[in-house]
């Protein structure tokens, strides 16, 4: 069942009556106009009052969505927070980057406006020019979109989503000073640096951790909970904190994960694609290192991000940078973690996957086969592929409004190279594998709930592998 999300997604400022009456007559004078100029704004992209019916695409088109929220409001604020952001580090950009970044900067938050205006008005995608290892695959992608689902309103909202990224990422690959520089990348230190203490304190209670069901579970949902803000608490412990956060699994088949492990053909590989960097990219070190130690599998290999991706997503440099953080930080703890990741790197029991451009495309995953089928196969190598997050959930589902009934591995739409397993705290309006009912329980409690990460799932499409197969057929 989908909720009607009528009230959750109004734009700031305005009542749902403003939407029913729009002579402005009553309130204050700045909110009507404010309306008008919104109530205009929809009219003139032909946005419908209504949210996604079950099986649409979510799109900002639908006035009732998250969608129609991020375009309006926070993805222009996003970007004017990076502006901010270069204007007040300038003297520490040109430090690392050199003199003549300080023009760069200049020309670069001038495309970050002129960015934030296509967004604000709602123009047409435009292809890339600057040469990057991914332009013409983009490029293919953007002219194979249909003309009427070519604007930021009118799109898939996981092509515009991406496509944000991605051009606010080839403005910085115009210039030759700051091609290497990671916006994200400040915000990033500064959670992991923050975090250290509770790393600590976790690595203190998972030493030694046998082998055993209840011990796999309590990793796989610390990498769940691995974004959750809460742990950066002083004192909080790991036990009491999976305890707390068990009522908030809204559909938990961590034990399907296990036993689809443990009966798993040799050799046993573990892909995760990671989420955030920092502290979730620490919680799924730890569940790795645990999967190795226990001899549930004898590799895991990671895919992170090539470029800066949705603020806090793990890039190469993120994942050598919390190596480096661990190896000279004053606790001895985090240093011997940082030993021990080193040496399954070096026996090669964990594997950094080369860089992929097929994750920061705005491809779902259904389109994988297709457009990398080398990628494909790769993963279908793998006995279980572990998604973080609630972006890969999307490209799980291809952004698609299904119904929150329907059961997890038919939402996606042939995309199963493996065993496919998904850890995502819930942070947007699409959902799948629920019982009845479940969502309109949460949605009469709080309206919001699906848009704070505070309620997740762990949901498992099994695929057994054929001892000895490695290669899937194309
Ligand atoms: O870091 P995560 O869990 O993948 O979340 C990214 C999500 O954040 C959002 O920007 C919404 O908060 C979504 O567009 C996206 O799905």
């Amino acid at each position: 069942m989908k909720p009607t999300h009528a009230l959750c997604f109004l734009p700031a400022g305005m009542t749902s009556e403003a939407y029913s009456r729009t002579d402005g007559a009553t309130g204050d004078k700045l909110a009507s106009i404010e309306n008008l100029k919104e109530i205009e704004f929809n009219e003139k992209n032909l946005i419908i009052y209504s949210p996604p019916g079950v099986e649409d695409e979510l799109s900002a088109r639908f006035l009732y969505s998250l969608a129609y929220a991020t375009l309006r409001h926070r993805s222009p604020d996003l970007i004017s927070e990076i502006i901010v952001f270069l204007r007040d580090q300038e003297p520490d950009i040109v430090r690392e980057c050199g003199d003549y970044a300080h023009f760069d900067l200049k020309r670069t938050v001038w495309s970050l406006e002129l960015l934030r205006q296509d967004i604000v008005e709602n123009k047409e995608f435009e292809i890339f020019r600057v040469k990057s290892p991914d332009t013409e695959p983009w490029n293919r992608f953007l002219n194979a979109i249909v003309k009427e689902k070519r604007h930021w309103f009118s799109a898939v909202w996981l092509h515009a989503d991406c496509y944000m990224y991605r051009r606010i990422w080839s403005i910085f690959q115009r210039s030759d000073t700051l091609m290497d520089y990671d916006y994200f990348g400040e915000q990033k230190m500064l959670a992991t640096k923050k975090a250290a203490q509770m790393m600590k304190s976790i690595l203190g209670t998972t030493r030694d951790l046998k082998r055993s069901r209840d011990n796999f579970q309590r990793l796989l949902k610390l990498s769940l909970w691995g974004e959750r803000s809460a742990w950066m608490s002083e004192g909080c412990r790991l036990n009491d904190l999976l305890v707390e956060y068990e009522c908030d699994l809204l559909a938990d088949q961590s034990v399907a994960v296990w036993r689809d492990l443990r009966h798993a053909y040799d050799p046993v590989y573990v892909d995760i694609v990671t989420g955030n960097a920092g502290f979730e990219l620490f919680t799924d070190l730890l569940l790795a290192d645990y999967i190795i130690r226990s001899k549930l599998a004898e590799r895991v290999r990671f895919h992170l991000k090539a470029i800066p991706w949705f603020v806090m997503d793990a890039t190469h440099k993120d994942f050598h940078w919390l190596l480096d953080f661990f190896r000279n930080h004053e606790f001895i703890e985090l240093q011997g973690f940082a030993r021990q990741i080193q040496q399954h790197l070096q026996d090669r029991s964990f594997i950094l996957c080369e860089q992929s451009y097929f994750w920061t495309s705005a491809y779902d995953f259904s389109h994988m086969k297709q457009v990398q089928p080398c990628l494909y196969v790769y993963l279908s190598e793998a006995s279980l592929l572990i998604f973080k997050g609630d972006l890969n959930y999307r490209k799980l589902l291809g952004d698609v409004n299904y119904c929150s009934t329907d059961r997890f591995e038919n939402c996606l739409r042939g995309f199963q190279p493996t065993s496919v397993c998904a850890l995502r705290a819930i942070k947007t309006d699409l959902y799948c594998g629920l019982t009845v009912c479940q969502v309109e329980w949460l949605n009469e409690d709080e309206p919001n709930w699906m848009v704070t990460g505070e309620k997740a799932v762990i949901q498992l499409a099994v695929k057994h592998r054929l001892s000895g197969d490695i290669i899937v057929a194309l």
